[in-house]
C-alpha cells in the first residue's frame, strides 16, 4: 500500500509494553467479526486481548466492504435522483465528481488511520490491543511477533482463543502475472478500494462480487473496463436471470465482458502497458489488472501443528458452536473441553461480514455458557441469549447483497441449487418494474426482477432473489421467511403497505397462484 502511503503496521501497542500477558480471552485478528467478540465478551466481564497484525478493524473496514460501498453509493444516489423528474432537472447534465467520491471514501475509512476505530471500539471496552502477527503455540497460548521484528512474545488465555484472521486473495496461475508491479500494474481488492485515480484500462480477472462491483465503479467514473471470467455468466452464485440483467447494465456502461474465457499469458511492454493473451488467441491491451478470483483463509504459518491440527492454509473446520475440535492427545485432562474457536472468513462457511458476526455471537454464547457451567461462581454477566450456543446451517445460500447497478440481494436457494439439493421446487418470477406501483413511483425506467423458489408439496419459500435498484432493502423479510420455513399460505397474511416497492411480496404471492 506504499503507493498511497498507507501504513499497514502503525507503531504502538507493542507486546513488550504489556505488564500482564495472561487474559481470559485472546482474539487473533481484529476485523469486524473479532470486534463483535471483543464487545460481547468484555461486556460480560472477561479480560480480552486483541492480537492484530495490520490495521485494527480488518480488511472489511479499510479494504473491502466499507470503502467499496463508499465508492459505489454516490453512483446509486445520482441515478436515483436522475430517475425522478423534478430532481433530474436540478442535476442537469452534471456527472459524478470522482475526486469528491475518493475524498468521501477517504473520510469514511479515516484515511487508513486506525486510531479512531481503536478509540471507538477497543479503548471504551477495556480491550488490550497487541500489535503483531499471532500464532498458536500450544493449548491456550499464542505468540505475537511485531512487524519487522524477530522476537515473539507469549500470551496465555484462561478461557478461550478465538481465531478471526479472515482471508486473503487468490492468485490465478497465469504466466507473466508475477512480473507485474504490485499495486501499480496488478491490483488486489486493497488497491481497487483504496485507489485515488481511475486506470485508463482496467482488466478484471473474475466476475464474482469483487469483480462486478469494481467493474461497476470504475466503468462509471471514466475508466475503460474489461471483465474476464471463466464462467458462462457473471456472478455464478446468483440466479442467472439476475446476473444477466447486471451484465447487460455493465455492458451498457461500456464494460467489455468476456464469458467462458481464459487468460493464458500476460506480457509487459512498458510500465502499465500490458497485453493479456486469451486462450482463443485474442489479445487485450490494458494498463492495470485487478485480480478478483476469490479468496483463501488466512491460516498460513499459524502454528496449528503445535496442537496437531493439519491443513495449513485451509479453512478451519468448526462444529455448530464454532469450536475447532482439538485432538485429545494434545490437551491434558485439565484442558478438556472447547477452548479454540474460529469465526468469519477463516472458516469459509459464509465469507461475508454478517455471517461472521452471526457465527461470533454463537461462539461467544458457547464460551460464556461453558464457563458458567464449569465454574458457577465465575463473575460474569451472561447475555439473555447466551443459551443459544449452536448455529443453524443456512438454507441453501447465505443472505447476500451484490452492490452492482442494479444490485442483487438473495437468500436461500437459487432454482439450480435447490434442484441440485434434490428439492422438488418451482420458480415464481415477477417483473417488478411493470407490476409494482411503488417501483414506477420510485423512478422512471427502473429495472426490477424477482424470483421466489417454492418447494412443491410443502409450499414453503426456500429461496428468494431480488434484482433492482437498492435490492438490499428486500432481502431481510425474505430471510425471515426462508429461515422460519414459512409456507405461502402464511405469507399471504403479510401485508406490505401501498405504494412501496416492498409490495413485490404481494405480486409474488399473486404470481404463485395465491
Ligand atoms: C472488495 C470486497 C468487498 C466486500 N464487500 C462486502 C460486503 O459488502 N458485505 C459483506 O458482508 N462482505 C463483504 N466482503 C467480505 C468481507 O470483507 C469479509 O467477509 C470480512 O472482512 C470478514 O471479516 P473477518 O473479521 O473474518 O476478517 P478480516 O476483515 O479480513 O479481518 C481479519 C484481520 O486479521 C488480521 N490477521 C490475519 N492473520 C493474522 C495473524 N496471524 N495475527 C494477527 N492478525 C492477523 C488481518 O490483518 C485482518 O485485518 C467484501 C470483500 C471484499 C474483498
Ligand atoms: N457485497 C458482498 O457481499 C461482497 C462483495 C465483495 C466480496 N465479497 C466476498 O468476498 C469473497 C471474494 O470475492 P471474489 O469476487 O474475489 O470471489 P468469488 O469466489 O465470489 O468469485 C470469483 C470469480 O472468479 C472467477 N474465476 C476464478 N478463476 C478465474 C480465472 N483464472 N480467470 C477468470 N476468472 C476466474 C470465478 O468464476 C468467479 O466468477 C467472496 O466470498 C464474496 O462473497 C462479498
Amino acid at each position: 500500500m506504499a503507493s498511497r502511503g498507507i501504513n499497514l503496521h502503525p507503531p504502538g501497542y507493542h507486546p513488550s509494553s504489556l505488564t500482564n500477558t495472561n487474559f481470559d480471552i485472546i482474539v487473533v485478528g481484529a476485523g469486524p467479526v473479532a470486534n463483535f467478540a471483543e464487545e460481547r465478551l468484555s461486556k460480560a466481564g472477561l479480560k480480552v486481548a486483541s492480537v492484530q497484525y495490520e490495521l485494527y478493524g480488518g480488511d472489511c473496514h479499510y479494504f473491502a466492504c466499507v470503502p467499496s460501498k463508499a465508492l459505489l453509493r454516490p453512483l446509486e444516489a445520482l441515478d436515483a435522483a436522475k430517475a425522478v423528474g423534478g430532481a433530474r432537472e436540478a442535476i442537469g447534465s452534471n456527472d459524478l465528481d470522482v475526486q469528491a467520491i475518493f475524498q468521501r471514501r477517504d473520510n469514511i475509512v479515516s484515511t487508513w488511520d486506525d486510531e479512531p476505530w481503536i478509540a471507538t471500539v477497543a479503548k471504551p471496552l477495556g480491550v488490550t490491543l497487541v500489535r503483531g502477527f499471532g500464532r498458536i503455540t500450544g493449548v491456550k497460548s499464542v505468540s505475537v511477533q511485531p512487524y519487522g521484528e524477530n522476537e515473539r512474545y507469549n500470551l496465555t488465555a484462561n478461557v478461550a482463543i478465538i481465531i478471526a484472521t479472515g482471508s486473503t486473495h487468490n492468485v490465478p496461475p497465469i504466466p507473466g502475472i508475477d512480473q507485474l508491479e504490485a499495486g501499480k500494474e496488478i491490483w488486489i481488492n486493497r488497491d481497487a478500494t483504496a485507489a485515488n485515480y481511475v486506470p485508463e484500462h482496467l482488466i478484471i480477472f473474475g466476475s464474482g462480487a469483487v469483480g462486478t462491483e469494481m467493474a461497476t465503479f470504475y466503468s462509471r467514473v471514466g475508466g475503460k473496463v474489461t471483465l474476464i471470467t471463466n464462467g458462462s455468466e457473471i456472478l455464478p452464485r446468483s440466479e442467472p436471470e439476475a446476473a444477466a440483467i447486471v451484465r447487460k447494465s455493465l455492458e451498457a456502461h461500456g464494460v467489455d465482458i468476456k464469458l467462458s474465457a481464459k487468460a493464458t499469458k500476460i506480457e509487459k511492454e512498458g510500465p502499465n502497458k500490458l497485453t493479456v493473451t486469451m486462450a482463443n488467441g485474442e489479445t487485450i491491451k490494458g494498463s492495470v489488472i485487478l485480480n478478483a478470483v476469490g479468496r483463501k483463509p488466512r491460516t498460513f504459518d499459524f502454528g496449528l501443528d503445535t496442537i496437531s491440527i493439519q491443513g495449513e492454509g485451509a479453512p478451519l473446520k468448526v462444529d455448530a458452536s464454532m469450536a475447532v475440535p482439538v485432538p485429545s492427545t494434545v490437551q491434558g485432562q485439565s484442558e478438556a473441553g472447547n477452548w479454540l474457536y474460529a469465526v468469519g472468513d477463516v472458516n469459509a462457511i459464509g465469507p461475508t461480514t454478517h455471517m461472521g458476526v452471526y457465527q461470533c455471537r454463537i461462539a461467544c454464547n458457547a464460551i460464556l455458557s461453558n464457563l458458567k457451567k464449569s465454574n458457577p461462581s465465575a463473575k460474569i454477566t451472561l447475555p439473555r441469549g447466551a443459551f443459544i450456543t449452536e448455529s443453524k446451517e443456512a438454507v441453501g445460500g447465505i443472505p447476500q447483497v451484490i452492490f452492482t447497478e442494479p444490485s442483487i440481494s438473495a437468500v436461500g436457494h437459487t432454482l439450480a441449487t435447490a434442484k441440485a439439493a434434490g428439492l422438488k421446487v418451482r420458480a415464481v418470477d415477477c417483473n417488478m418494474s411493470a407490476a409494482v406501483p411503488g417501483a414506477w413511483l420510485y423512478g422512471d425506467g427502473q429495472p426490477g426482477w424477482a424470483r421466489w423458489v417454492v418447494e412443491e408439496g410443502t409450499e414453503k419459500l426456500v429461496g428468494a432473489t431480488y434484482c433492482c435498484v437498492e435490492a438490499s432493502e428486500f432481502v431481510n423479510s425474505a430471510s425471515v421467511a426462508v429461515r422460519m420455513g414459512l409456507p405461502l399460505k402464511e405469507l399471504v397474511h403479510v401485508v406490505p403497505p401501498f405504494p412501496t416497492r416492498g409490495e413485490i411480496l404481494r405480486y409474488l404471492i399473486d404470481a404463485a397462484g395465491y
